[in-house]
């Protein structure tokens, strides 16, 4: 089970007036400080994929990347599986499986040397990371491409190999930034049903996505970011009863539309 409790995290920015893509109303530009985060919260029990929904810039990579260890949480509490993690980096990173659009392959190696090399650097023995690399090539169907060098492969098997090397330690938690974007159908679904594949070997998956059928399609839970905060937290049917994706659509334009009349007293609603 992993717990999130009001995750805060700010960048010293110089000219905030300056930047590009801030609307004038977004509470989160300070003295000098631009306050990415500033309240999350949320949590997925083993088996339960929680979807990250928000729009753009509302702070969801930020979130993920604090979850991963790449960044350290201003404020805020992670716990794993009882124990938090958010001051011990190195260890939250053998917990939580983390794929982001940065999550790199060599590309001069195949698709099998790659993930031997990040087996390796977690820790894993030959016959572990053998076993592991059989195992994520059948969820992932990665069986064709395994001997095919990283620079010969399309961006579906590209994605698929960056999710197997993501997880290839077997973390307890798997965190998904935007696992979909740009993939086409059959790409696209190799990932749904691998998500499917860790929600029925009773791991939490949390991932972000833009798009309401995948949610929809595998969320037991959401959590709904704006302007940094947690507007709300809970069952997917609790936010847009159960005729999806239509509903989905509309409950989340209505949060947007409630949250831009009053960006600076956003507090979370709990389903
Ligand atoms: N290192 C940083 N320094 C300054 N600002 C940052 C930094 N990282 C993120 N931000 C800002 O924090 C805000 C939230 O960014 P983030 O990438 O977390 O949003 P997001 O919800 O993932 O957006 P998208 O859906 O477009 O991917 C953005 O305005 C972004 O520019």
């Amino acid at each position: 089970m992993i717990i999130v409790r009001e995750l805060a995290k700010g960048f010293a920015v110089p000219d905030l007036k300056r930047r590009p893509g801030l609307s004038g109303q977004d509470p989160r530009m300070g003295n000098g400080v631009f306050h990415s985060v500033r309240s999350v919260s949320f949590q997925a029990r083993p088996g339960e994929v929680l979807g990250l929904l928000g729009p753009n810039g509302a702070g969801k990579t930020t979130v993920l990347r604090m979850l991963s260890g790449v960044l350290s949480p201003d404020q805020g509490i992670i716990e794993i599986n009882g124990r938090n993690w958010d001051r011990q980096p190195e260890k939250m990173r053998q917990q939580i499986g983390f794929l982001s659009a940065s999550t790199a392959l060599y590309e001069r190696l195949t698709v099998e040397e790659n993930l031997e090399f990040f087996g390796q650097l977690y820790g894993l023995n030959r016959d572990m990371i053998r076993d592991r690399i059989a195992e994520l090539s059948q969820q992932l169907e990665l069986e064709p491409f395994l001997q095919r060098k990283v620079l010969e492969l399309s961006l579906g098997m590209k994605q698929r190999a960056s999710i197997a090397r993501a997880v290839i330690h077997k973390p307890e938690v798997v965190v998904l930034d935007e696992p979909t974007t740009g993939l086409d159908i059959m790409s696209a679904q190799a990932v749904l049903d691998f998500i499917h594949s860790q929600k029925m070997a009773n791991r939490p998956v949390i991932f972000s996505t833009h798009r309401l059928e995948e949610v929809s399609l595998l969320c037991d839970r959401i959590a709904v970011i704006m302007y940094g905060c947690s507007v709300f937290e809970g069952e997917l049917a609790t936010f847009a009863g159960t005729r999806y994706p239509d509903a989905l659509r509309q409950a989340f334009v209505a949060c947007q539309h409630e949250a831009s009349r009053h960006p600076q007293g956003l507090s979370g609603m709990a389903g």
